[in-house]
């Protein structure tokens, strides 16, 4: 393994990519027009990290994976993984990657899972002592033991996206992208990918890059991420972040001792009471505001009795982005 750097393992500087499309308009006819998938993107992933990379449909996200991967080429700025650029030595690159696409599979269809794996013993020139180790560990985490002898067409889709992940990690990569790692699978499932996902980059440091649907693989897993939508950066940060962006508001159930008309708080204008079902009230206050000084004042004017906070709904915040940026 090379000496490690400490930042910048994964380097966009204003990256591109335009697709020349031709409509067709009418028989025999068609119109060209450009799309813009991704448009002067710039970030940095350093060695280790987990970064959620999210966005409505055709924001870009895929794009940006192939690219990474050497798959499609740029059609503009810079772009390194590990110092290589992936559309110029996309060999050399493969053995430093792992890609996991959750919606198509890199096993073979009609072979079992072990002719796969041996497979790509053979394709990445693994060491056999490797192999065998790396093999071994993805088994037992990925609880892979009955299903090694199954050919793949006939696993399920959990059993086949831990399969796939297996797959992608046999040569050790040092960096994993994710493209929709829990789509369609049951909680079970989810849970168990997110928890090795965990696992992997705690104990290996595997850098990965994950793209997904699914806010809670990006609550349970990222610290930072980074929010796409026609094809530009809207957002790169903590998740908690998203919070303020989205102008979100966060909710304070409080249970009174009897049933009273909804709470005024004349100091605070910015809290409305949005509910009230008996005794029960729910206040909504904006979420970059603490929670301490409303709850003091509405115990010195009313009677108190238990009280809760509500944090925002990801995705309620994360679709506000969009809408006030026009986006979705
Ligand atoms: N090969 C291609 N030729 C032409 N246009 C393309 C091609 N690939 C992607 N696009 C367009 O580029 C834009 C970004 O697509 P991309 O697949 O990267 O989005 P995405 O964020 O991955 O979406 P989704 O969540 O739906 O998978 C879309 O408008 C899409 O139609």
């Amino acid at each position: 393994m090379e000496a490690q750097t400490p930042t910048g393992f994964i380097e966009l500087d204003q990256v591109e990519k335009v697709f020349d499309v031709r409509r067709k308009t009418g028989f025999m006819r068609g119109e060209r027009h450009r799309v813009r998938a991704v448009d002067s993107i710039s970030f940095r992933v350093a060695r280790g990290e987990m970064v959620g990379y999210i966005g409505p449909n055709g924001a870009g996200k895929s794009t940006t994976i192939k690219m990474l991967t050497g798959i499609l080429t740029p059609s503009g700025g810079r772009l390194r993984v590990a110092g290589i650029d992936p559309s110029r030595e996309r060999t050399r690159l493969a053995h430093r990657i792992g890609v996991v696409f959750g919606q198509r599979t890199t096993l073979w269809w009609d072979l079992p899972l072990r002719d796969s794996y041996r497979l790509m013993h053979r394709m990445y020139r693994i060491p056999d002592a490797r192999y065998r180790e790396n093999l071994e560990r993805c088994v037992e985490l990925l609880d892979l033991g009955e299903l090694l002898d199954v050919p793949v067409r006939q696993l399920s889709l959990g059993q086949r996206m831990r399969g796939d992940i297996a797959a992608a990690l046999l040569h050790d990569p040092e960096v994993l992208y994710l493209d929709e790692p829990t789509i369609g699978l049951d909680v079970v499932s989810k849970s168990r990918v997110r928890g090795f996902l965990r696992d992997l980059n705690a104990e290996r440091g595997t850098t990965v890059l994950l793209t997904t649907h699914d806010l809670t693989d990006i609550e349970q897993l990222c610290k930072r991420v980074m929010v796409i939508d026609h094809g530009r950066l809207m957002y790169d940060g903590a998740l908690a972040g998203l919070h303020e962006v989205g102008e979100s508001e966060r909710t304070l159930v409080v249970d009174l001792e009897r049933q009273l008309p909804p709470i005024r708080l004349e100091s605070a204008p910015s809290v409305r009471t949005v509910k009230v079902e008996g005794p029960r009230q729910w206040l909504a206050f904006p979420a970059s505001e603490s929670a301490a000084p409303l709850v003091a004042r509405i115990a010195a004017d009313y009677p108190l009795v238990d009280l809760s906070v509500r944090e925002p709904d990801i995705e309620a915040v994360i679709a506000k982005m969009y809408e006030s940026a026009g986006g979705m």
